[in-house]
């Protein structure tokens, strides 16, 4: 589904992605994982045909990111860029008439599931909820490609793992689904693939389960020993 041949993406003398290679199947949840500033956002910004790579190859479905692709990768970005004043339901309107794959009624669904009311506005709610509403729009897009940078760095611990089922139950099964986080503990248990990245390299990639038997620890304790090091 994803296929990335060295790619680079410098800023002037930053050099964020450094020679990138991946592909990534259908049917699979990813975690993006390293700490900050190690390129995660600027490889989902690729991916969304939001910015160009500098060097190398990206292909999503067969296509170099751009009109098309666009139209089968739904993506929530690190800092939305949605009218704050906006009540949720015009965010679910104007998403109806932008995306031809949104369904208001999955919409509608998890938002209820969140507990949130489509007559609510953005500048009201607190940063969990407005993330929740982020999520709901997303993740109700029948696209082949998610994208989700820090969906739930905002949720209170308690309702993570409830925010990452509602998330599972709208992924479509034969998409795959990267997720950028830092949340390793709480994401663990959704993930199918990790990626773990460094000064914009890929450090480390492999099955989650793999990763978990050759390490003899969870995911979490891995990623912490990695990076300690
Ligand atoms: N528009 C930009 N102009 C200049 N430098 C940038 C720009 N965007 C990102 N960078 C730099 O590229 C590198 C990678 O940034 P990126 O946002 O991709 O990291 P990240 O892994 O998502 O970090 P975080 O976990 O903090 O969100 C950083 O050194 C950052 O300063």
């Amino acid at each position: 589904m994803i296929n990335i041949q060295h790619l680079t993406k410098r800023f002037g003398h930053i050099t964020a992605l450094d020679d990138v290679s991946l592909q990534l199947e259908g049917n699979r949840i990813v975690g993006l994982l390293g700490e900050n500033g190690c390129g995660k956002t600027t490889l989902m910004n690729i991916l969304a045909g939001m910015n160009q790579p500098s060097d190398g190859h990206v292909e999503i479905a067969g296509h170099a990111p751009g009109e098309y692709t666009k139209s089968i990768v739904s993506y929530l970005p690190d800092t939305s860029n949605l009218p704050p004043r906006a009540h949720v339901k015009s965010l679910i309107q104007y998403f109806d008439d932008f995306f031809t794959d949104f369904k208001p009624e999955t919409c509608r669904n998890l938002l209820e599931q969140f507990g949130i009311s489509v007559d609510a506005r953005l500048n009201e709610m607190s940063k969990g909820q407005r993330e929740k509403v982020y999520v709901a729009l997303t993740m109700s897009r029948e696209a082949s490609v998610y994208l989700l940078d820090e969906p739930i760095s905002g949720v209170d611990p308690a309702a993570r793992d409830h925010t990452l089922k509602a998330i599972l139950s709208a992924v479509r099964p034969d998409a795959v689904m990267i997720i950028a986080t830092h949340l390793v503990a709480d994401i663990e248990f959704i993930l199918d693939d990790a990626i773990f990245m460094r000064h914009g390299k890929v450090l480390r990639t492999g099955a989650v389960e793999d990763l978990r038997a050759e390490s003899h620890q969870s995911l979490n304790e891995y990623f912490k020993e990695v990076y300690a090091s």
